[in-house]
């Protein structure tokens, strides 16, 4: 091994008690002087001088109203309006001005979802006042996170020019529907139609009086320009509030947000907001920042050093040329630094200087060989440059080959001890996910607190300052987020490519599919979506450097995207979860390579036929085509990334590959693949029910309830996820199918606690049964599977009094039946069966006596209420940390959780412990999932029954 390019653990150790470190100051402001124009704009998207001949006199959120229809009820005093073509409807940005990097935090709002009638009857059957999510204290939308280089402000400032950033803070809905209502606005509804939706005119004030948070210095040394450019005012906020301000929201608010990093291995941290103070903050920028945090708003920046990011790219820049960061890393990685740095073996012939524990390998003098050689600055390789500057860097601060030093890590770990703090944050741009640097900072700060202490990285490590400044806002809510509101996202569509910024920001669908196109047309292929790369990059699961096949891994593959951040006021904790800190939802961890390489393989391999579906869904026309094909390839991409780094979309569960999907059809606008599939499917079971219905009605109790169980069993082959139940679909008819997989079933099944469940119902010779009071089944798939199964299963429990709630997608995943489905399926069984009509009537599902019912929810039927909610997911799998404040309500009663298919009872909650009862009912499709699960094959079942714990 070349020990010069090599830092193994004991010349780690070495340079650490070698270095002992001064304090100094923060300098964070390069001069960044130069601003670029770049050439590949198109005019449309830059920002305009102030006064130039495009007359900008509004400070409203500019507004695609096509499309918009007022949802629900036109009597309403504040009707919603859904807008469909509107993605950014209203914008909020902040700013983070450093002295490399420029970070953005924005806000685009969402519409609020419409509600509709059966909706409230529901909500008011289950107590639940607010039926309108205008009143949540919190805004619904996203945050996205994107950075610029600070010598390429122009890039930034026409960025934000062409999301319309500028254009004002937050716009109460009221003022908006007011906007929208007023006569004037009815005309540019018209007028907007076909235009250019950025170069808009509408009445209102001009962006003078906008204001913009920005922190960092170049908050005070841009200001002028932001107002000259965009005529916007820049407030300053405290740099050390910021950051502050960020980590704390960031530690809070995101699941998995810190990690720990040791010997290449990640290991994602979820934090008790309430024990996270006291804790050091370590801000390695262009310069370094320590701050002792003790609460929110209450900290103390301890110390610093303006030996941090700046000087190691700085330095590297005049000496080696590079025109940008990563490049000079990149050189590092094929340099030797015994060319230019005088080593301990240089000075003592060859030998160790063993009285002090220096090995002849350790650098005696950075850049000392260069003293004795008459050598000019060409005549030394860049690669050995910007190595020797790396490890000068590392040596005389540290030994970190990539940059913070370990002088740093000493401070902060004597700041640790002197306060005595246990966990030690590190954010700024500075650690760019890199592994090496990872691994040396978290191997410092375990040797110098003898194992006390914990170094922990954060995925949105150079953004704290930027969020801190979105943070000072007053209005938006932020602040009252919690970890269940906040749901991660991982589009394509950040027009940044091989580490340039090739076009201005994607504005739609079409724009995004060209653009991917491109790659196909070069003969490359995208591999991966990577985020905040170099130069002028962004973190919003932008790609970068399509790399063709068979290319090795690219030095920067360990690095973390930052995706969109939805916030979803309305999500909330499942309320029977015996103990949500420990709920873990995935049963299958893709940290584990194989398992990775596993399910990869299976997605892969179902994609041909995904998009056949997808395509036939939507007509099979060339635009559908054109869709497919780019989700193909975006959802190639993003598998590819996480083969490259399993890690890099934050903690990874074969739940979140499964979602993963489904989002990146929603994003081609797919929005239900199966839809045609699952009508026939309906269609065909529903006309076999009351065969059934009357089959069941002939047995005696205890047969019944085998045969339901069995019956919601066998009817969960019909399953369009999976491989080997898709060829057999190809074998006879639905029914044909649905009677050869009931005639199969054979007990005991591989997991079966039918009896335990049995008598619990029917009780024993010692125990009266006592009914269940109300159940809430987690209904599967569309067509036999909720038609034949599961709803039969519902009528015996509503027949025997329990109140059922069937809790079904808010959103189409394969060929899951949806909560907007679900009342119409319903509506149809009712007509073959008068315990279902009469409890889906109580329950506000039939139309027709729904005027009754809306008079008065709560007196309208004797029978007990068959209800539907939706889940709050997309997924064929469910995280009980995040549903819908409807299914939360509906839980808050009930005494008994049914939860039906693989998705949601096998690959998420296999585990799960309940507060209530709760039965887990499967088929396993999957010869590996039913091997590793249950030792057992496809084809398998589980009837798993658990008490309350
Ligand atoms: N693309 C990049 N361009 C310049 N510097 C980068 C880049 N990526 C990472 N860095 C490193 O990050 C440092 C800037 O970190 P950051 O947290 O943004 O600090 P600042 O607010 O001082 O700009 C740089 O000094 C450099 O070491
Ligand atoms: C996506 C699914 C979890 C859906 O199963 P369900 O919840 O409908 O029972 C399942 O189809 C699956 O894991 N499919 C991939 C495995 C395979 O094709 O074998
Ligand atoms: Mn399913």
């Amino acid at each position: 091994m070349d020990n010069s390019n090599s830092s193994t653990k004991d010349n780690q150790e070495q340079q650490l008690n070698t270095n002992i470190g001064i304090d100094g100051h923060i300098n964070n402001i390069d001069d960044a002087g130069k601003i670029l124009e770049r050439e590949d704009f198109g005019e449309r998207d830059m920002a305009p001088m102030a006064g130039s001949s495009i007359h900008r006199s509004s400070s409203r959120p500019q507004l695609d109203l096509s499309g918009a229809a007022i949802q629900g009820n036109f009597e309403e005093k504040d009707p919603t309006i859904l807008l469909p073509n509107q993605s950014d409807d209203i914008s909020h940005l902040a700013l983070d001005i450093g002295g490399s990097l420029i970070k953005l935090v924005y806000f685009s709002r969402t519409a609020n979802q419409p509600v509709n009638d059966r909706r409230k009857i529901i909500k008011a059957r289950l107590g639940i006042t607010n039926v309108n999510r205008r009143s949540y204290p919190i805004l619904g939308g996203r945050l996205h996170f994107v950075k610029f280089e600070t010598t390429k402000i122009t890039e930034c400032l026409d960025f934000i020019y062409s999301k319309q950033l500028h254009r004002g803070g937050i716009c109460p809905m009221s003022d908006f529907l007011n906007f929208l209502w007023s006569s004037d606005n009815l005309c540019c509804n018209f007028l907007i139609t076909g235009m250019d939706s950025r170069h808009w005119q509408s009445e209102g004030p001009n962006t003078e009086n906008t204001i913009i948070k920005a922190t960092g210095g170049g908050a005070y040394k841009f200001a002028d320009l932001f107002k000259e450019r965009l005529g916007i005012s820049i407030e300053k906020e405290d740099e050390m509030n910021c950051l502050v301000a960020g980590a704390n929201f960031l530690l809070k608010a995101i699941r998995h947000e810190a990690f720990t990093h040791m010997e290449g291995q990640k290991e994602f941290v979820q934090i008790d907001s309430n024990d996270l103070f006291p804790y050091l903050l370590v801000n390695i920028g262009s310069g370094v920042s320590m701050i002792k945090v003790d609460g929110e708003g209450t900290f103390q920046r301890v110390s610093g050093t303006n030996v941090g990011g700046g000087t190691y790219w700085g330095l590297g820049k005049l000496l080696t040329k590079c025109k940008n960061f990563d490049e000079l890393l990149e050189l590092s990685q094929r340099g030797d630094n015994r060319t230019i740095d005088m080593l301990v073996g240089d000075i003592y012939g060859g030998m160790d200087y063993s009285k002090i524990g220096l090995s002849a390998s350790t650098i005696a003098s950075s850049f000392g060989k260069t003293v004795s050689e008459n050598k000019e600055l060409e005549d030394y390789r860049p690669e050995d440059i910007s190595l020797s500057l790396l490890r000068m860097i590392s040596y005389n601060i540290g030994q970190a080959r990539h940059m913070v030093s370990f002088y740093v890590l000493q401070i902060a770990y004597l700041n640790a001890l002197r306060f005595g703090l246990k966990r030690i944050f590190f954010g700024g741009f500075f650690i760019r996910g890199h592994a090496y640097t990872m691994d040396t900072i978290s191997f410092a700060v375990h040797f110098w607190s003898k194992g006390d202490a914990q170094a922990m990285f954060l995925r949105h490590e150079g953004f704290l300052g930027a969020l801190g400044a979105f943070m000072s806002y007053e209005k938006h809510g932020l602040d009252d987020l919690m970890v269940h509101h906040l749901v991660e996202r991982f589009p394509m569509g950040a027009p940044y490519i091989g580490g340039n910024v090739h076009g201005p920001p994607l504005g739609d669908l079409n724009e995004k599919i060209s653009w991917m196109e491109k790659f196909v047309l070069k003969g490359t292929e995208i591999t991966a979506p990577v985020p905040t790369s170099p130069p002028g990059t962004t973190g919003l699961g932008g790609f970068e450097v399509p790399s063709s096949k068979g290319d090795t891994l690219r030095p920067d593959a360990s690095k973390l995207n930052v995706g969109v951040l939805h916030l979803v006021p309305s999500l909330e904790v499942f309320p029977l979860l015996a103990d949500p800190k420990t709920y873990e939802p995935n049963t299958i961890d893709l940290s584990d390579h194989g398992e990775l390489e596993y399910w990869f393989t299976v997605l892969s391999d179902h994609m041909p036929d995904l998009v056949d579906k997808a395509v036939a869904s939507e007509g099979g026309t060339d635009d559908s085509k054109r869709r497919g094909d780019a989700f193909a390839r975006a959802f190639s991409a993003h598998l590819a990334r996480l083969m490259e780094e399993p890690a890099a979309y934050g903690k990874l569960g074969l739940a979140n590959l499964l979602e993963l999907r489904e989002e990146c059809l929603r994003e081609f606008h797919f929005l239900d693949p199966y839809r045609s599939i699952k009508q026939r499917e309906n269609e065909a079971s529903l006309a076999v029910l009351s065969d059934l219905l009357m089959e069941l009605d002939s047995m005696d109790e205890e047969t019944r309830l085998l045969t339901l169980i069995e019956g919601v069993l066998a009817a969960n082959i019909f399953d369009w996820g999976s491989r080997a139940c898709v060829d057999l679909y190809h074998k006879g008819t639905i029914i044909e199918i649905y009677r050869m997989s009931r005639n199969k079933m054979q007990r005991p099944w591989r997991v079966d606690d039918f009896d335990v469940f049995k008598e619990r119902i029917f009780g024993s010779a010692e125990k009266r049964p006592q009914q269940y009071k109300r159940a809430l089944l987690f209904v599967d798939n569309s067509g036999a599977d909720v038609v034949l199964g599961m709803l039969p299963l519902a009528r015996e429990l509503l027949r025997r009094g329990t109140e059922v709630v069937l809790v079904a997608n808010s959103l189409p995943a394969l060929n899951d039946v949806t909560a907007m489905e679900l009342p119409d399926i319903v509506a149809e069984a009712a007509k073959h069966c008068d315990i279902l009509r009469g409890a889906a009537e109580a329950g506000g599902l039939l139309v027709d006596a729904m005027i009754n019912i809306q008079d008065n929810p709560r007196e309208s039927s004797f029978s007990v209420p068959l209800m539907v909610v939706e889940n709050g997911c997309g997924s064929p799998c469910i995280d009980l940390r995040q549903v819908s404040s409807e299914l939360a309500a509906a839980a808050k009663d009930a005494d008994l959780i049914i939860l039906e298919g693989m998705g949601r009872a096998l690959h998420t909650n296999f585990n799960a412990k309940f507060k209530c009862d709760a039965l887990k009912l499967a088929m396993v499709k999957n010869q590996r999932l039913a091997a590793k699960l249950i030792k057992g094959n496809i084809y398998d079942c589980v009837c798993r029954f658990e008490r309350a714990s």
